[in-house]
């Protein structure tokens, strides 16, 4: 009984209303059976415009590992500038996703998009025309700006103008946008490595499109109703709810809305920044302990070192060609886009909790047999049968077969090949200035060797590389549905409205702070570990963070987002199930229009 109090007490805050208490299986929303609930068309083009920030999200981080190609040729780009040029714009992303939480409370979601998209074609102007890598750098960091405001609001923003039954599937369109952005930048970065002089200006600039399209877009959509209903603006939001809704009637969800917010605003555990008001509530902090450890495990269950190395995982599959790696690299992409098409389609039906505890399964499974692909590669490694004198006395000569070879950042493999039989091998030192050759000998840039050694930078021939491969495939399917979309997704909907854009900041913040831990250190951990050895390492971690999921993620499937604080009132990791606390919940609604007053006797209101 006291729950039931305390629920009633938390939500009945609002007269002309009457609370009705129930089990959640019995709100509205799922009532309707998904075919007869209302789809109105304007929160489709919404959702559209507002994704279209996950699409530069994903162009602008895939696009550049093709750009590098000609860039670093013709811009003489040392390692440094090259990794400088990649992780700038993660870093600048997990600086903006931190300070978007403040921006969003301040401005509104809206102005965010536009102020997103605004530095998004300012970015892509500045890269298409830089003159030197200094610029480059500047546009690079500039477009990171832009983001990490995106990935945090878009989801927020999308979240908060859609009704509860199409919540999960169209804030997970935004994920599917960000892989389409890496898709598409894919299928750009092939067609135009055929464009040697300036390619990578119109794979740097074309990224504008989207902005401009997104900015015009933006200027004629309507704020958040729940963020004008925040700021005291409730006539506008009302009529922007309505629109949004394609004129069905909202009074009912009008009325939760504002109800919940006057309860927040009674209830706002005392003055000070918004994060140490949301660490001193004890559902808030859970909701972000939650958030945040999603986004870690998602970055640490390797994503983006698995397809940054696709294009090596190809090549030693036995695909020696540069500009058939690049399209089986497309490829790559192509399969993470289709797989998250799957995980809209899923979300709505099998729920949150489960899609991401299957997903997580799936990725740890083929991390294993990734990781066993390349433990029987290195078991199985060609032997180094010539040694060559070594003019520069390098560390290169002193390895006896391909493994420790490839390992060494200063080497690489140069060989002959006949079938899938190695002969005629040796390691040497790596050109500085380019991988793509050895700095001395048979596989050096100019050398026209009669016949034909092959350079292998980074891997090894191997006859088990099909078993990496077929992991690589599998990963992706596994990932792509699930722990892709659903740490944007969730951290979209597990805060209230007085927490969310700073909820979703911090766990942005943590998804590209371990974005840049992961690539940053893969190729030490590599050097340290070999290749299996950091599978398995991603292999253990996905493990951990299946515990986690299974420990702390509750069902927000169907919710809406005001009901939802409630899944965290109760103890942090309760295997799922929904805390005493969360069981009971309120409907508001309004009798014909009238002063209604919740009376403690009414039978109607309780179970
Ligand atoms: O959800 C996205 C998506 O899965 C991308 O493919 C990945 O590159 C991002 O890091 C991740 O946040």
């Amino acid at each position: 009984m006291s729950n039931l109090m305390a629920s009633r007490r938390q939500k009945a805050g609002d007269d002309g209303e009457r609370s009705l208490i129930g089990p959640p299986s019995r709100h509205v929303d799922e009532n309707l059976p998904d075919r007869d609930a209302p789809k109105p068309l304007f929160v489709y083009l919404l959702a559209f415009f507002s994704a279209l920030g996950g699409f530069l999200f994903g162009y602008d981080t895939g696009v550049v590992s093709g750009a590098m190609i000609l860039l670093k040729k013709e811009m003489n780009l040392n390692a440094l500038w090259q990794e400088l040029l990649v992780s700038s714009t993660v870093g600048a992303a997990a600086l903006s996703a931190l300070s978007g939480g403040y921006l969003n409370g301040w401005l509104g979601r809206r102005i965010c998009i536009l102020v997103a998209s605004f530095i998004f074609t300012v970015g892509g102007i500045i890269l298409s025309l830089a003159p030197d890598k200094v610029v480059l750098l500047v546009g690079r960091i500039t477009v990171g700006l832009g983001i990490g405001i995106a990935s945090m609001t878009v989801p927020v923003y999308i979240a908060e103008v859609s009704p509860p039954h199409l919540r999960g599937q169209l804030v997970t369109i935004n994920s599917l946008f960000i892989t389409g952005g890496q898709f598409i930048a894919s299928v750009i970065d092939g067609a135009f490595s055929y464009v040697r002089q300036d390619g990578w200006r119109y794979m740097l600039g074309l990224s504008c499109l989207p902005s401009v399209l997104q900015f015009f877009g933006f200027i004629f959509l309507p704020e958040s109703p729940r963020w004008l209903l925040q700021k005291g603006r409730s006539l506008e939001a009302h009529q922007v709810l309505s629109q949004i809704r394609g004129g069905q009637n909202i009074d009912e969800e009008y009325d939760t809305i504002r109800a919940s917010i006057e309860e927040e605003e009674k209830d706002l555990n005392g003055g000070g920044p918004v994060i140490f008001r949301i660490l001193r509530h004890s559902p808030t902090r859970r909701a972000l302990i939650v958030g945040c450890g999603l986004q870690m495990f998602q970055q640490l269950s390797g994503i983006n070192t698995v397809m940054y190395y696709s294009a090596t995982i190809v090549q030693m599959a036995g695909v020696r060609d540069d500009k058939q790696a690049i399209w089986l690299a497309a490829a790559t992409s192509a399969t993470n886009f289709v797989f998250t098409l799957l995980g809209v389609w899923l979300v709505e039906k099998v729920g949150r909790r489960k899609l991401t505890l299957g997903s997580l399964l799936g990725t740890g499974l083929s991390l294993a047999l990734l990781a066993v692909g390349f433990l029987l590669s290195a078991q199985n490694s060609p032997p180094i049968t010539l040694h060559p004198l070594d003019p520069q006395n390098s560390t290169c000569r002193t390895y006896g077969s391909c493994e420790g070879c490839m390992l060494d950042p200063d080497c690489g493999f140069c060989f002959l090949e006949n079938g899938t039989n190695v002969y005629d091998s040796s390691c040497v030192p790596v050109n500085q200035s380019s991988t793509d050759h050895a700095a001395w000998g048979r596989c050096s840039n100019g050398t026209e060797a009669s016949d034909n050694p092959i350079w292998a930078y980074n891997y090894c021939p191997s006859s088990y590389s099909w078993i990496v491969l077929f992991g690589l495939i599998l990963y992706l399917a596994f990932f792509a549905p699930g722990m892709g979309p659903m740490p944007w997704t969730v951290n979209s909907e597990i805060y209230p409205l007085w927490a969310r854009s700073t909820g979703n900041a911090c766990s942005a913040g943590v998804n590209w702070i371990f974005n840049v831990l992961v690539s940053l250190t893969f190729l030490h951990v590599a050097e340290f570990l070999t290749y299996y050895g950091a599978f398995f390492l991603y292999t253990g971690l996905a493990m951990l963070g299946l515990i986690f999921v299974l420990g702390c993620l509750p069902e927000t499937k169907g919710l809406q987002l005001e009901e939802i604080e409630n899944l965290f009132a109760g103890q942090l990791c309760s295997c799922g199930e929904p805390s005493p606390n969360s069981n009971r919940h309120v409907q508001y609604i309004r009798v014909k229009g009238s002063n209604y007053l919740p009376s403690d006797n009414d039978a109607s209101d309780v179970e």
